[in-house]
């Protein structure tokens, strides 16, 4: 057996990033930017008012108080959007809305609520300081400067950036396109009746799941029987367009157990015992004209969801030209519970707050690798190390979370409310 890090640094030492491709600013959402990215316009791009109100200029409000307050003629309105070159009237005021283009001339803007507000004459209570309310062109970003770094992660505010930016395209690593495909001849896809000795496939729909939550892209899921020319054939076909292909199943030690049979001597395809409980018969490699990474993943669906945090997905980020996710957490043990001696053990865990707003953990659903109803109550694994045989109860245990950190506390909020 060979330990987890070994077999994770083995994976990821195979795995490039993807090509970089051009694309459209809303298609390149989650995607990572290859290159810097200039401003196309300043921004803001005119001078305007950040209030509703009056644009004049200052030396016209001379000791305008609310004691002794200062009437100007309104020249007319300014609105949002309006295309007009205004003119500043000497001894005059512009009624002018937010986002409204300054009159040229105006130094300031009075806000509404330092007038009486009205529309021919108004009268001002204050005497604003010069540029007051005004929004300059340029200030938070000039034409040609940089308004996003080579390998940013485009996320809401990137993509609100870019947009006012002017910038329509952007070149990023490409979209990770992943195939899961689930094995064996037991499986029947949710929807269909499921006959004596068949179960329904959930690690397709699982794996389906977990890649577009990690940002990633599923294109195709779908089913391989046990039989080994169309698992060859099946297999083939997807290395010509995915960047990545999951397996489940098939890589233990049963007679059936195809993808392995299939797969090996393929590429570098590697098929190995990991030192971890779930998730100890791992099958990686790169296959196909394209190198393309294929990670077959044992068949239980503990055992894969656990493989998929500890292998595929840091695998798939470094794919996508990401800086790995940390969704590591401490907690400690509420209980005390067995751990697998000389393997690393993944515990499926659910959290309570202490008194110190600290993660207590314990077991949850069961320890077998089929138990798919209890894993839905895990909110995290609990990871022990191979040396231990027991976590004892107030010890202190590393946490890799299965759902944002957010979510559970959000649960747990709840459930302190309803005294649940
Ligand atoms: N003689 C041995 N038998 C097994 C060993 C071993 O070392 N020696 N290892 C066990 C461990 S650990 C695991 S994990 C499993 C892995 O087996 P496979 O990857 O070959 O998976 P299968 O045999 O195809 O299936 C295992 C189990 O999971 C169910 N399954 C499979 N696919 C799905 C799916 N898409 N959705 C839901 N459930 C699925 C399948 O019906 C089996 O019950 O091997 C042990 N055996
Ligand atoms: O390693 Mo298997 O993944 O124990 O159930």
């Amino acid at each position: 057996m060979i330990s987890v890090e070994e077999h994770l640094e083995a994976v990821l030492r195979q795995i490039v990033p993807v090509g970089t491709q051009r694309l459209p600013v809303a298609r390149a959402h989650g995607l990572v930017t290859t290159a810097d990215v200039a401003s196309r316009a300043d921004l803001p791009r005119f001078d305007n008012s950040s209030m509703d109100g009056y644009a004049v200029r200052r030396e016209d409000l001379e000791g305008a108080t609310p004691e002794t307050p200062v009437l100007l003629r309104v020249s007319g309105d300014v609105a949002a959007g309006d295309p007009l070159p205004r003119e500043h009237v000497p001894g005059q005021a512009w009624r002018i809305m937010t986002g409204a283009p300054m009159p040229v001339g105006a130094d300031s803007v009075v806000r509404v609520e330092d007038t009486d507000g009205h529309v021919r004459e108004a009268q001002f209570r204050v005497q604003p300081e010069e540029g007051a309310n005004v929004r300059r062109a340029g200030e938070d970003v000039r034409t040609g400067q940089l308004v996003l770094p080579a390998g940013t992660r485009i996320a809401a505010a990137q993509i609100a950036a870019l947009a006012s930016a002017g910038v329509e395209e952007v070149d990023v690593v490409g979209p990770v396109r992943v195939v899961v495909l689930s094995t064996g001849d037991e499986l029947v896809p949710l929807g269909q009746p499921v006959g004596p000795g068949q179960i329904v496939d959930s690690n397709g729909p699982m794996l389906e799941a977990l890649v577009r939550e990690a940002g990633f892209f599923p294109v195709h899921v779908g089913h391989l029987p046990d039989d080994e020319a169309a698992t060859r054939k099946e297999l083939r076909h997807h290395l010509g367009h995915a960047d990545a292909v999951i397996t489940t199943g098939g890589v233990s030690k049963g007679a059936y157990d195809i993808v392995k049979k299939v797969l090996t001597g393929e590429g570098s395809m590697e098929f190995l015992e990991v030192a971890m409980q779930p998730g100890k018969p791992q099958g990686f490699g790169l296959l196909g004209r394209r190198r393309i990474p294929v990670f077959t993943l044992p068949g239980n669906p503990v055992s894969a969801i656990v493989s998929f945090e500890v292998f595929v997905r840091p695998a798939l980020e470094k794919r996508a030209g990401r800086v790995v996710s940390d969704r590591t957490t401490t907690g400690y043990a509420l209980t005390s519970w067995r751990s697998a001696s000389d393997r690393r053990t993944y515990t499926r865990v659910r959290a309570t707050l202490d008194a110190t707003g600290e993660y207590a953990v314990e077991p949850v659903g069961g320890s077998g690798s089929h138990l798919v109803a209890g894993l839905a109550l895990a909110d995290a694994l609990a990871v022990s190390a191979e040396d231990v045989t027991e976590v004892e109860a107030g010890s202190r245990v590393d946490l890799l979370l299965l759902r944002p950190r957010r979510e559970i506390d959000g649960r747990l909020a709840r459930e302190k409310e309803t005294g649940g």
